[in-house]
């Protein structure tokens, strides 16, 4: 399938007082139309650097130092601020953690709707006003004429999120990027917030994104995930695969960190050490002061993607799937 976005060889670099580091390093994605794709892995692993590179928020001292970004036939990598404001917000739209940072708490949930409305298109009042209340109903929450007239405060975490997802709604976008939408909401909260990304790709045929730490819930989510260490995708393929038969030994781990994984009685795992800082990358393969298999060419040879499975294109960048090393 033709893919809605397209994103190939993206290096994204921070100029630090010591030097630049690479926060991208040469990532290739690409989103189907209707598609749900899970991005994953720790803290500092660069999820959130990449959403924002897909629709051009990284601010100095970062930028986008190669690649290309195509979104339907169209490369945006190379589109001025202006004409990418079409896009961010409008066909691209991307929802946070914290709900309370992107609404305004002194002006009532009509008016921002009404505003962000006025932002993309040239409707009356009394149009704009119809389209959200219509996404208000569209998220699933009650009464929306008397919640228009409502602050932000007087609403709770979850419907603060339904908020925002309506606000991202509201010009029909073709993808969202959510980043770590429910890592502020209880389990039961989360769980309706991800049942509603689900419904409204499937049935308004958007794509999503989702960035998480949390493997659990991508696996819940998702119809494909990859999976970033160190600013690169290091294995790709689809949920099931993923979950059932993971190649990289990190993916290996994060699986094992999961609370279901654990046995009773038995200590959650933790995979041992921590994500290297991006001045600090190690050679070869970055994962490799962390990896329980690794051999003498992971310290010294940095491992390209390998298929794993011709057919899925589940792929991971591991000697042991390139066959370099011996398992
Ligand atoms: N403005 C900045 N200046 C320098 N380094 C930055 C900046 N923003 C992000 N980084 C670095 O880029 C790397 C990737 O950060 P990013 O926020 O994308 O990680 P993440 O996987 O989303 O982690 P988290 O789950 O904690 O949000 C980190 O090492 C981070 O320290």
């Amino acid at each position: 399938m033709e893919p809605i976005l397209d994103i190939q060889n993206l290096d994204v670099k921070f100029a630090l007082r010591t030097g630049e580091v690479t926060a991208i390093d040469n990532l290739s994605l690409s989103l189907a139309k209707g598609e749900r794709l899970g991005i994953v892995g720790e803290s500092g692993a660069g999820k959130s650097v990449m959403g924002f590179s897909i629709i051009k928020l990284i601010r100095k001292p970062g930028f986008i130092a190669g690649g290309t970004i195509r979104f339907r036939d169209t490369e945006i990598s190379a589109y001025s601020e202006e004409k990418m404001r079409d896009i961010r917000g409008n066909r691209i739209s991307m929802i946070f953690q914290d709900p309370m940072m992107a609404l305004n708490p002194v002006l009532t949930i009509g008016t921002q709707m009404t505003e962000a409305i006025h932002a993309h298109m040239d409707v009356s009042k009394e149009e704009a006003e119809r389209i959200a209340l219509e996404k208000l109903a569209r998220v699933h929450i009650p009464s929306p004429e008397k919640r228009l007239a409502q602050y932000p405060h007087e609403f709770s975490g979850g419907m603060r999120q339904r908020i925002i997802i309506a606000i991202s709604l509201l010009t029909d976008p073709d993808i969202i990027i959510a980043d770590e939408p429910t890592t502020a909401l209880d389990v039961t909260i989360q769980a309706e917030i991800m049942d509603l990304l689900i419904e409204l790709c499937d049935s308004d045929g958007m794509s999503l994104i989702l960035i998480t730490h949390d493997l659990g819930v991508v696996a819940e989510v998702t119809d494909r995930i990859a999976v970033m260490y160190a600013g690169r995708v290091i294995e790709t393929g689809p949920t099931q695969a993923i979950i059932n038969t993971p190649k990289h030994p990190y993916t290996q781990g994060l699986i094992k960190a999961l609370p279901e994984s654990r046995k009773p009685g038995e200590a959650l795992y933790q995979i041992p050490g921590m994500m290297p800082t991006l001045t600090d990358i190690p050679s070869g393969c970055a994962f490799n002061p962390r990896c329980p298999m690794k051999g003498e060419i992971c310290m010294t040879k940095r491992p390209e993607a390998a298929l794993a499975d011709e057919q899925t294109g589940h792929m991971a960048a591991c000697h042991l799937v390139s066959g370099d090393l011996a398992s």
